[in-house]
């Protein structure tokens, strides 16, 4: 497979390191916007965005615009999510989005909903997130994070939505913290005067986003249309 790295930062590197592994072949590494490239002239099987907020919706979409696959795992951006997905559409492209390509903390997300609906009616118990990342992290809180909060309002009618640290009875509160060289830590806490029950996932590297981010693009290559993560995993979680 002919991979775009859009992004080659940590990620970047991680995953030219894994592809290569797998067989795969790096044919475009990008460090700036990618209307400076002339894709048309290279070719690509699909593009693997890690990136900045800033830059990954019009990367992701001048992608799409030149029917290049694209997994994406750049967080902070996603108020552009869906105007990206009709462009996808559109251009009868091929998108995945995951704000969390680890196995294990996709694992995890469906331990959360499990969680979630268990808890819905104990109403002794207040929930909370903390998630904690190296101090390079751009955003705050985490896609991760943010993931998690979602996935318990849809399961939780009296939860309406979350906020950094304070936040009101019917939200989440997510603590954010950062610490040098923390790859990602994420906890999701029931606490009542009794007991407090806990689920946490530690990445212990970058490793399992990367090994992710790969299977998921090896996955998606010869599809059009968009897709989640768990589409990728259906057969881990039937
Ligand atoms: N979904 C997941 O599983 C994971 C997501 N992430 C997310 O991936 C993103 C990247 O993370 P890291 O690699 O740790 O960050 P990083 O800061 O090490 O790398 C980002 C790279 O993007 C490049 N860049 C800057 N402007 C650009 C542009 N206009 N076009 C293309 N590239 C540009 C920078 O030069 C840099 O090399 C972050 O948003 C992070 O939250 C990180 C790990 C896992
Ligand atoms: O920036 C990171 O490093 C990570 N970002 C993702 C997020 O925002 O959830 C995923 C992972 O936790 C590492």
């Amino acid at each position: 497979m002919k991979i775009a790295l859009l992004g080659y930062g940590k990620m970047g590197k991680a995953i030219e390191e894994i592809a290569a592994n797998r067989g795969h072949e790096i044919v475009l590494r990008v460090s700036e916007d990618i209307e400076s490239y002339n894709l048309k002239e290279i070719e690509i099987d699909v593009a693997i965005d890690f990136s900045v907020p800033k830059a990954a919706f019009k990367n992701i979409t001048t992608a799409f615009k030149n029917k290049i696959p694209v997994v994406s795992g750049t967080t902070g951006w996603l108020d552009d999510y869906e105007k990206a997905t009709e462009i996808c559409k559109k251009e009868d492209a091929a998108f995945i989005y995951a704000s969390n390509f680890s196995i294990g903390v996709n694992v995890f997300f469906e331990l959360n909903k499990k969680l979630a609906q268990m808890m819905k009616g104990l109403q002794d118990y207040s929930v909370e997130i903390e998630e904690i990342h190296h101090t390079q992290k751009l955003d705050a809180p985490s896609g991760t994070a943010i993931s998690l909060a979602q996935q318990i309002i849809s399961e939780n009618p009296n939860k309406k939505g979350w906020q950094l640290d304070h936040a009101d009875k019917d939200e989440i509160p997510v603590h954010a913290k950062r610490i040098t060289d923390v790859h990602g830590t994420h906890t999701v806490s029931y606490k009542s005067t009794i007991d407090t029950i806990e689920i946490m996932h530690m990445a212990h590297s970058r490793q399992g986003f990367a090994l992710g981010a790969v299977i998921a693009a090896e996955w998606l290559k010869d599809k059009k249309g968009v897709y989640t993560m768990k589409d990728v995993l259906s057969s881990l979680f039937e």
